[in-house]
């Protein structure tokens, strides 16, 4: 594919761009304000959003729309605010203008503005731009990954017991799904694996995962807005997506498996305890009661 043939490189340079400028407004906040009395409860008592999310979330979408007026837009806090959570087959846009807000809260300082860009129910590029480390990860479908303009790679490991797993606690405190989340961190543990670690950021995980510092991520409860961009790069760099039930990726079904490889993919799939949360597309009329 010949760059000057590609009908969505346009798209994908705006992204990084409005990444870059999304970041700076984070940085900025970071550095000068106190957000821990300023955060707002969502799904749960610990699912953070702040006026930082909103404001970066308004300035992607207006900017694209500007520029790509027949976009659609799958975004994280629009989602919340009442949008639908439909991915039809025309371009769009998937948006997490924070993914990381507890951290951004905390000063914990892994956050990423995530942008995917799908047509035809297919990611075909991802932007996620980690705005404290300042670094922009991309990656175009069939054109390889990247971080600040260097190629990623997966790391080569097959071997179970020398790998690093990356996950997370996630925002449910349901004892169940409490338990479930330990029952799994408990088998994976027991592997045993080098060790398990824990960006809090289910993208930068990914990320992680493509440049080669942990061999797998997995996590329940993700969103479409978590996982989209960062899909394109993980298997740009090599890696492999799947459903924590082993079968192929649903970006709706809220479960992950990000693996180096089929051989460690399958080795941990193995140890996951298998649970679902509501599908990101559900229909609001089908909602129960
Ligand atoms: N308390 C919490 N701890 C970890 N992740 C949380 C969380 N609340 C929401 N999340 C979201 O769940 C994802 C997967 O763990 C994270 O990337 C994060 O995305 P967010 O910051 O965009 O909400
Ligand atoms: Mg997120
Ligand atoms: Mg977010």
């Amino acid at each position: 594919m010949s760059k000057s043939h590609d009908p969505w490189q346009d798209a994908m340079d705006h992204a990084v761009a409005v990444a870059r400028k999304s970041g700076e407004m984070i940085r900025e906040v970071v550095q000068n304000q106190d957000q821990s009395s300023l955060v707002q409860t969502k799904s749960s008592a610990v699912d953070l959003v702040t006026e930082t999310d909103q404001k970066v979330e308004r300035l992607i979408i207006q900017s694209v729309k500007s520029k790509f007026p027949s976009h659609r837009f799958i975004g994280e806090e629009s989602v919340s605010s009442g949008e639908p959570c439909i991915l039809t087959s025309d371009p769009t846009w998937i948006i997490d203008p924070i993914d990381g807000t507890t951290n951004f809260v905390h000063r914990y300082p892994f956050v990423g503005v995530c942008i995917g860009f799908a047509v035809n129910q297919q990611v075909e590029w991802g932007v996620v731009y980690s705005a404290i480390e300042d670094k922009m990860f991309t990656a175009r479908r069939g054109r390889g990954a990247f971080c600040n303009g260097r190629p990623l790679q997966v790391s080569t490991q097959t071997d179970v017991h020398r790998s690093m797993v990356a996950t997370e606690f996630g925002s449910d405190r349901d004892p169940q799904v409490v338990d479930k989340i330990f029952s799994s961190l408990h088998k994976v543990l027991s592997l045993p694996v080098h060790g398990v670690r824990g960006a809090g950021s289910a993208a930068l995980n990914m990320c992680a995962v493509a440049r080669g510092s942990v061999e797998l991520y997995y996590e329940t409860g993700v969103h479409v807005w978590d996982i989209a961009a960062a899909s394109v790069i993980v298997t740009e760099a090599g890696g492999v997506l799947r459903d924590t039930t082993g079968g192929a990726l649903d970006l709706m079904s809220r479960r992950i498996v990000a693996a180096n490889n089929e051989t460690i993919a399958t080795r941990i799939i193995a140890e996951l305890e298998v649970y679902s949360s509501e599908r990101d597309d559900r229909a609001p009329d089908c909602e129960p009661e």
